[in-house]
């Protein structure tokens, strides 16, 4: 397949995610599952969309620099164009500038006009001319130094810089712009991890232990694990060893009764039930009706039969439940700040202001969800955000309201491996740069 049909389908996923509000990652699947691209090229679709996705605050920043036309004055078309290109010149080394160039000339001329394929040819072929000294805002600037160079938005930067150490933020960033690894969770109650493993090297996927969970296994070289035949046999599901962890920090025991108020699309309850070998009863809430269809389906695939899905908003009440539950999960809606490896669109959707609605859900979402734990039972929550106002802080001010709980030391529910400083203190946060997972908080709190 000819590789500039690849970068053209790369520029238009590209122009739906940024014009008009699309996810990368569903957009991506969708194209890929469409087109006739062979593997390689399909990598490098994927590759131009998401770096230039993760790089972007830096890719425009080069661009204002060289550009002689301000940016509000270069149309969403052309501007795309611009940035795919300059991507792939300043980040990849295995397609020659030349051709870089020749190509952006040639979709500006067809999504563009004949005047703006030259104002791409002029600028692009510009910033290839000085690539090398390009460099940099000064550091003295850290805030603005560090947004540019990882493309994280100056406000979240400025956050993070309140929140954590200089350096600790420079790393967290700079692994936000790292791939992240793909692990699946083997399902204990179909199979055991060396046939899954025998399978997928046979399909040339290569597979090696996952880091801190005996049902998790990491996987490279497939983009469609879920289209293999084991997948569909409920095998395994795909799962971060994060996500993995709150489970393990629940630790539900056989013929428990939990209740999972914000469940969908199902990975804990799923983990929990196999965790639970199929005995018990969990309680999978959603306010999502399509939401909850995917929890089913992904049950009847794993062949868990305790899973009962149930339409309910966890800001209600519902006394049917009062202090009856083994365990509550609140796995909460949140700002999803310890995706932004595995999301790269989301660190720029993200605005400040959704951060501090979302602290109030949250909170109301985790008062109502106490109600249902019995006496010595347990209340897990949990977030995969790195922002303080959504994770610890909920906790205090729960735990300050409520003093019929308290944090309850976690260290022998994790892994011995896990570095947890705060986990006699009953919770735990994972950062991408430290664990190589997703950033996570996990709490434990007990019903006295
Ligand atoms: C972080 S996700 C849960 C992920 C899930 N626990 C899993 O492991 O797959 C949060 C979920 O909460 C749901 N949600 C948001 N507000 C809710 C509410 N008021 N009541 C119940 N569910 C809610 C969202 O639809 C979303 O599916």
């Amino acid at each position: 397949m000819d590789k500039s049909w690849a970068r053209e389908e790369a520029y238009l996923i590209l122009s739906k995610v940024i014009s008009r509000g699309a996810y990368s990652n569903i957009e991506i699947r969708k194209k890929l599952n469409s087109s006739g691209l062979e593997k390689l090229d399909k990598a490098l679709v994927t590759e131009i969309v998401n770096g230039t996705l993760r790089n972007m605050i830096y890719i425009d920043w080069v661009l204002s620099k060289f550009s002689n036309i301000k940016e509000e004055k270069i149309s969403a078309n052309i501007k795309n164009i611009l940035r795919c290109g300059v991507y792939q010149i300043m980040f990849l080394d295995k397609i020659p500038d030349s051709a870089v160039c020749n190509e952006s000339v040639e979709l500006a001329k067809k999504y563009g006009n004949i005047g703006s394929s030259k104002f791409v040819n002029g600028l692009l072929r510009n910033i290839v001319r000085n690539k090398e000294t390009i460099g940099y805002p000064d550091k003295g600037k850290l805030a603005e130094y560090l947004s540019v160079k990882y493309s994280h938005p100056a406000w979240l930067v400025e956050k993070w810089l309140k929140d954590f150490e200089d350096k600790f933020t420079e790393e967290l960033m700079k692994s936000n712009n790292d791939v992240p690894p793909l692990t699946i969770r083997i399902n204990k109650l179909k199979t055991n991890k060396q046939e899954v493993i025998d399978d997928l090297e046979g399909h040339g996927i290569a597979c090696s232990e996952g880091l801190y969970n005996e049902e998790a296994v990491s996987v490279r070289g497939t983009s469609s694990i879920e289209s293999l035949e084991i997948f569909n046999k409920g095998f395994f599901s795909v799962q971060d060893e994060s996500s993995m962890l709150v489970s393990k920090v629940m630790n539900p025991e056989s013929g428990s009764l939990i209740i999972d108020v914000c469940s969908a699309p199902g990975g804990k309850a799923a983990h929990m039930a196999e965790l639970m070998d199929n005995k018990g009863l969990i309680i999978a809430r959603d306010i999502h009706q399509h939401k909850l269809d995917l929890i089913n389906k992904a049950c009847s695939r794993l062949g868990i039969n305790i899973v009962k899905t149930q339409l309910f908003d966890a800001l209600s009440i519902d006394k049917a439940y009062i202090g009856v539950a083994d365990g509550v999960l609140v796995d909460a809606p949140c700002s999803g700040l310890g995706l932004l490896r595995r999301k790269p669109d989301l660190r720029w959707k993200k605005k400040p202001d959704d951060l501090d609605s979302l602290s109030n859900i949250q909170y109301e979402i985790l008062k109502s969800a106490s109600l249902y734990v019995k006496k010595g039972g347990a209340l897990i929550y949990s977030t995969c955000t790195l922002n303080k106002n959504e994770n610890i802080e909920i906790v205090k001010k729960f735990l300050a309201a409520n003093d019929g709980f308290y944090l309850d030391n976690i260290e022998n529910l994790i892994p011995q491996n896990l570095y947890a400083p705060d986990a006699k203190e009953g919770y735990l946060e994972l950062f991408p740069h430290i664990h190589n997972t997703d950033g996570f908080f996990i709490a434990r709190l007990i019903k006295r």
